[in-house]
């Protein structure tokens, strides 16, 4: 889908990690209208959650299944083949050839979209090095990139920092999916390449991705109601 095809309601994915299905599914009762896309990871998935992916499909809301699956080609290949057939619309793998190449061809024709995780946004150069790396974090996420789209990959996982300079890479034919938002005042956690909402929209991200500053507010619809007028007023 390019930038101007994605409803700007659809921008905002929230991401519910939550400790059980029936905590989720009270969060999206509470959120109602005001979200439409929802992440499902590992708190989550691994507290049961699975099945929730094709009840909020039932409800009309999209499904971003954030597994980040890797393992060898093979049985990265069957594990997206199964799947397909859950309702998601986005699920992530990491990005390492023999996965991606192994997830593009388990999805075949269906109509779930394969995201490469790049580099985590709590990654910093220092980290990278420490895990043995001797690119930089902007080298990585290109190099990534580049055999992300070579391989059929659909999106990209990446921070809001390195959104300008993928899109010289990837075009519009891959959409950038962005973790690391943080409206401005916001708890940073354990995030380290970050950017508020308005300012990911203006750097050319699709979608952001926003976890505990609206699960974990008192007032999440507030806050996400809050997020869509930045995502508007960034969009001009
Ligand atoms: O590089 C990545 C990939 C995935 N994530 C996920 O996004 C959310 C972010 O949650 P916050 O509470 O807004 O920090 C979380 O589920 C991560 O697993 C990411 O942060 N960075």
């Amino acid at each position: 889908m390019t930038p101007a095809e994605i409803a700007p309601k659809d921008r905002l994915i929230v991401a519910l990690d939550l400790p059980s299905p029936e905590a989720a599914e009270a969060m999206v009762n509470r959120l109602g209208d005001s979200v439409t896309f929802y992440k499902v990871g590992y708190r989550l998935a691994y507290a049961g959650g699975l099945p929730l992916v094709g009840k909020l499909a039932d409800k009309g809301k999209k499904v971003f299944l954030d597994l980040k699956l890797h393992d060898i080609g093979n049985t990265v290949m069957q594990g997206v083949e199964s799947i397909t057939r859950l309702g998601a619309t986005f699920l992530t793998v990491h990005a390492y050839p023999q996965t991606m190449k192994g997830a593009v061809e388990g999805r075949g024709s269906a109509s779930l979209k394969i995201l490469a995780v790049t580099v985590l946004t709590s990654y910093n150069d220092d980290d990278l090095h420490a895990a043995g790396y001797r690119l930089s974090v902007s080298e990585l996420v290109e190099a990534r990139a580049q055999q992300a789209q070579v391989l059929g990959v659909d999106g990209l996982v990446c921070s809001p920092e390195e959104v300008g300079s993928l899109r010289k890479i990837v075009g519009h034919q891959m959409n950038l999916v962005t973790p690391g938002i943080r409206p401005a005042g916001a708890a940073t956690g354990d995030q380290k390449r970050i950017m508020t909402p308005g300012r990911a929209i203006a750097a050319g991200a699709d979608y952001l991705v926003v976890g505990r500053p609206v699960v974990e507010a008192a007032d999440p619809s507030a806050v996400a109601e809050a997020i869509h007028a930045e995502i508007a007023q960034a969009l001009g």
